[in-house]
């Protein structure tokens, strides 16, 4: 036998077996490389979307973005930035129109930085008002029109696809909350019970829910139907305008100020807070503007008394459950059907009962109530002590907000001591707050199709399991082929 013959016996590398098997491992390999790769793109790329929040007090840029691979943009859109607008609200630029659309330039700018360039021509720009513009647009129709004129200026600058800026209706922020919430819990996708949302604003609040085999017709203009992915939704929604906890404040003040100018122990402010303030600035708004009385020029004391109790009173005060010419009512004879479900509350719901440590949603209805007279009978210069790093208009009001919330929920939408239960205060559902904006952009952009689309006829492991098994099933038979075929390959080689 030649030296290079015992060698090649004596190196296993060179058995045609062993060839075989290594050429077989490595086209499994392969194969299932490329069955694990081929729907992953190497790099992930997105589409963008940016919705600006004009609310009541502020305005809030919201950039949402989804993988720009999936069909008909139906990936899964989630929030990727927000940029708060400094100073107030864009309805507070009445007199300054100019300053309301400036007001947006800094976030705007930011919006540029944060979308790739190459797609800002195709990233859709919207701009929803909601209660703040609503008052305005009624008390002053040509200052809300020159607002949004300068608004829509300042926004058509930018290299975006401007889609347009204008006053969403009560019913629309609603509705478009309710779809964010149950979108973002991937509710609708799979055809679950949805969650109902409550929404608190400063000058308008809503809430919406399905509610299984209620009559729609009672009050048709409370109804929404959606069809999203295959299902039909008969959804309920009712927004309360001047029923923000701005509002409200106002409307409170005004009730306890009646009788003219002096001083007022409010009960829904701190022992010890005390602050002169102007009876123009109080009535300067339609929710209250009625009620001013003759002599209501100058300025009040407003003081506090802090008692949870009488301010529960004091705020009822704000709600008319006298008729109802449904067969059930919220409250001001707005129909309600009965309240079902789990509920996600957020916005100003969720700061203040955030800040006042009252979102433990095992919290029993009466601790809470405990808990908030507790706080507001704490005196204010404890308050501000222990809170230093809170703006004090917020401070001060977080008493008051609290027991509207509580008497709201109570008294207002008849949630009990047991279906309070239900009610989660939430900020963010996977790191997209919850609001109305996403599920405007969804809709706008066509992005919730209303049949479900059609499932692949496998899930991409099952495909991949599916190829592995083969490729070894077929390894196998070829071996064993090549022994059946080849007799040399029946033989184990051996060293002679
Ligand atoms: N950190 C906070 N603590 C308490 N309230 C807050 C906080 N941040 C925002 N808010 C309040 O949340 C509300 C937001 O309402 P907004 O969306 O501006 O009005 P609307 O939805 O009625 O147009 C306002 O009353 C604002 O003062
Ligand atoms: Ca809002």
């Amino acid at each position: 036998m030649s030296a290079q013959r015992e060698m090649k016996e004596k190196n296993p590398w060179h058995t045609p077996v062993t060839i075989i098997t290594v050429i077989g491992v490595i086209a499994i390999v392969a194969l299932v490389t490329v069955a694990v790769l081929q729907n992953r793109p190497v790099l992930q790329k997105y589409k963008y979307g940016i919705v600006l929040d004009a609310g009541s007090s502020h305005t809030a840029l919201y950039i949402y973005e989804w993988p720009a691979e999936k069909d008909n943009n139906t990936g899964r859109a989630e929030q990727k930035y927000v940029c708060k607008v400094k100073g107030k609200g864009i309805s507070s630029y009445a007199n300054t129109p100019v300053k309301a659309g400036e007001s947006l330039n800094e976030c705007m700018q930011e919006a540029k930085m944060q979308v790739p360039t190459k797609r800002h021509h195709e990233t859709p720009l919207y701009l929803g008002a909601t209660a703040g513009m609503r008052l305005l647009n009624m008390e002053n129709s040509s200052a809300s029109d020159k607002v949004f004129q300068a608004v829509e200026k300042a926004l058509q600058r930018f290299p975006f696809s401007y889609q347009g800026a204008r006053i969403l209706s009560g019913q629309e922020e609603g509705a478009f909350g309710w779809v964010t919430v149950n979108y973002l819990d991937d509710r609708l996708k799979q055809g679950l019970e949805t969650t109902g949302a409550l929404d608190l604003g400063g000058a308008s609040t809503q809430i919406s829910f399905v509610s299984k085999n209620y009559d729609i017709s009672e009050s048709p203009s409370n109804s929404v139907t959606f069809r999203l992915y295959g299902n039909d939704y008969n959804l309920y929604t009712h927004s309360f305008l001047c029923y923000g906890k701005d509002q409200v404040l106002r409307m409170a003040l005004a009730h306890q100020t009646k009788s003219g100018p002096g001083t007022i122990l409010d009960p829904c402010f701190h022992p010890g807070y005390l602050e002169l303030k102007d009876y123009s600035l109080l009535y300067d708004s339609p929710c209250v503007s009625d009620r001013k009385p003759q002599n209501a020029t100058g300025t009040f004391n407003h003081s506090g008394a802090g008692n949870f109790k009488q301010c529960q009173e004091v705020v009822k005060k704000v709600f008319n459950f006298t008729s109802c010419k449904y067969s059930r009512c919220s409250f001001n004879g707005v129909f309600q059907p009965p309240l079902q479900g789990p509920f996600g509350a957020f916005s100003a719901y969720y700061y203040v009962m955030d800040f006042l440590k009252l979102t433990d949603a095992t919290m029993p209805l009466k601790d809470v109530k405990e808990k908030l007279a507790n706080y507001c009978a704490t005196p204010w210069n404890e308050i501000v002590k222990q809170h230093p790093e809170v703006p004090i208009k917020y401070l001060a009001e977080y008493c008051f907000s609290g027991t509207y919330i509580i008497t709201l929920l109570t008294d207002g939408y008849n949630f009990t001591s047991e279906s309070y239960s239900n009610i989660n205060f939430i900020k963010k559902i996977k790191n997209s707050d919850a609001g109305w904006t996403l599920g405007y952009m969804l809709n706008l952009t066509n992005m919730i199709p209303a049949e479900a689309p059609d499932s692949p006829p496998l899930p991409h492991a099952g495909y991949v399991t599916i190829i592995t098994i083969s490729a070894l099933i077929l390894f196998v038979l070829f071996i064993l082929s090549l022994r059946f075929i080849c007799p040399s390959f029946q033989k184990t080689p051996h060293i002679v």
